[in-house]
């Protein structure tokens, strides 16, 4: 598929610091995909993002969007092909929410009716009614509410692609499951380039095509599907990042189809079927509601196509307790991890191994902010 934007090599050194926020950093975004930026505080998301849309200059390294180097480009005219949402959302409060949404086409000239007419289509595309929103201003909106104008406003002049900065971070954890929800329903539909910073791994896992785990300094640990991550994690870093629940986490995104069935006679009689398409833990839910040792795989007709279980499930799970550095001591266990990766991770496009020896110090930096909240300056 296209790539749409491209970071080469590119670094931020902030003036007076002594290190860089981001070092070196290359990364590939392809047409229609999210990719989540996740990492513990500090590692340089929020500076990344920025750079892409040039509100900070890059200090060395190109940023190319749809082919074209745009690191020297006007930023005006860059930023209206670049949505940008942020976790405050940014309305102005004394404007009505259709004055704010209309904020771009505006400035790009569109007459009164072509900018009415576009407001209203956002509206109802982030489910709000125009009817009712139209006239208000953001102080007489929830926070979910003034985060959905914040999508609509990014997406006035219908960028091709759209940076987000923890954009449900301030929102309780109910509306946010909800809003998570409705952006991938609206994202289907319109299927943008979108960078997404978060450091919620529940969120990152959920949202991202792929996803970009950066260490210190921006540095690309690992770049790959949520699934491979989860079950093939790059070094100890990423291993310990994404915690004790990864294999669990995981059985929620690979679904049954994509591994190896057994006959349906291998698991004797059950009562239990699921189907190709659903998940390895909605599998395991099943069967064990049904006290089965094993379930039925439907195909699309509704057919059986063979059968999982929960030595088949087990089996296919990625050994991620056995961390690379544990594997590479001699004798120190049976080699079961080479080949074993294959399975569903196996597509995964690791551009960016990190090299030994920096797993320790990675792993320090924990301590700042694993999955949890690590709160915002
Ligand atoms: N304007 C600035 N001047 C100097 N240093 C800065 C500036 N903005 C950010 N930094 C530093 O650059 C590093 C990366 O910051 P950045 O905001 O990109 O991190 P982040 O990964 O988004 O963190 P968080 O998850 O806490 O928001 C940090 O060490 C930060 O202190």
């Amino acid at each position: 598929m296209k790539e749409m934007i491209r970071l080469d090599g590119v670094t931020k050194r902030y003036p007076g610091q002594a290190a860089p926020a981001v070092d070196g950093l290359t990364l590939s975004v392809r047409e229609g995909e999210i990719v989540v930026l996740l990492g513990p505080s500090g590692c340089g998301k929020t500076t990344t993002l920025r750079l892409i849309n040039r509100l900070i200059e890059p200090t060395e390294g190109r940023i190319l969007l749809d082919g074209e180097d745009v690191t020297r480009a006007d930023p005006d005219r860059l930023r209206r092909r670049i949505g940008y949402v942020i976790q405050q959302v940014g309305l102005f409060p004394h404007m009505t929410i259709a004055a704010n949404i209309g904020l771009i086409p505006r400035t790009l000239g569109w007459d009164k009716k072509r900018v009415r007419a576009r407001v209203d289509e956002l509206l109802d595309m982030v489910g709000l009614d125009p009817g009712t929103f139209r006239g208000r201003y953001p102080k007489e909106l929830s926070g979910g509410q003034q985060q959905r104008v914040g999508v609509a406003r990014a997406l006035a002049a219908d960028p091709p692609a759209m940076l987000m900065d923890e954009p449900f971070g301030a929102i309780d954890p109910i509306t946010r499951e909800r809003l998570q929800d409705a952006f991938l329903e609206l994202q289907a539909r319109i299927g943008k380039t979108i960078v997404l910073v978060t450091h919620d791994l529940t969120e990152a896992l959920k949202l991202g095509d792929r996803i970009a785990l950066l260490g210190e300094h921006g540095r690309l640990v690992q770049y790959d599907t949520p699934a491979a991550i989860l079950g093939e994690p790059a070094d100890e870093f990423v291993a310990s990042f994404v915690g004790s629940g990864a294999a669990m986490r995981r059985l929620r995104l690979v679904e049954v189809g994509s591994i190896e069935l057994v006959p349906v006679e291998a698991v004797g009689a059950v009562s239990t079927s699921v189907r190709a398409d659903q998940s390895l833990y909605e599998a395991l839910d099943a069967m064990l509601r049904h006290g089965d040792e094993g379930a039925v795989v439907l195909d699309e007709d509704g057919r059986p196509a063979g059968a999982v279980s929960w030595s088949t499930i087990v089996r296919e799970t990625p050994r991620t307790g056995e961390t690379p550095q544990a594997a590479a001591i001699p004798g120190a266990d049976e080699p079961r991890r080479s080949g074993e990766a294959s399975g569903t991770g196996g597509a995964s496009g690791t551009d960016a191994p990190a090299g030994a020896g920096e797993a320790s110090a990675a792993g320090a930096s924990l301590t700042e902010a694993p999955n949890g909240e690590g709160g915002r300056r």
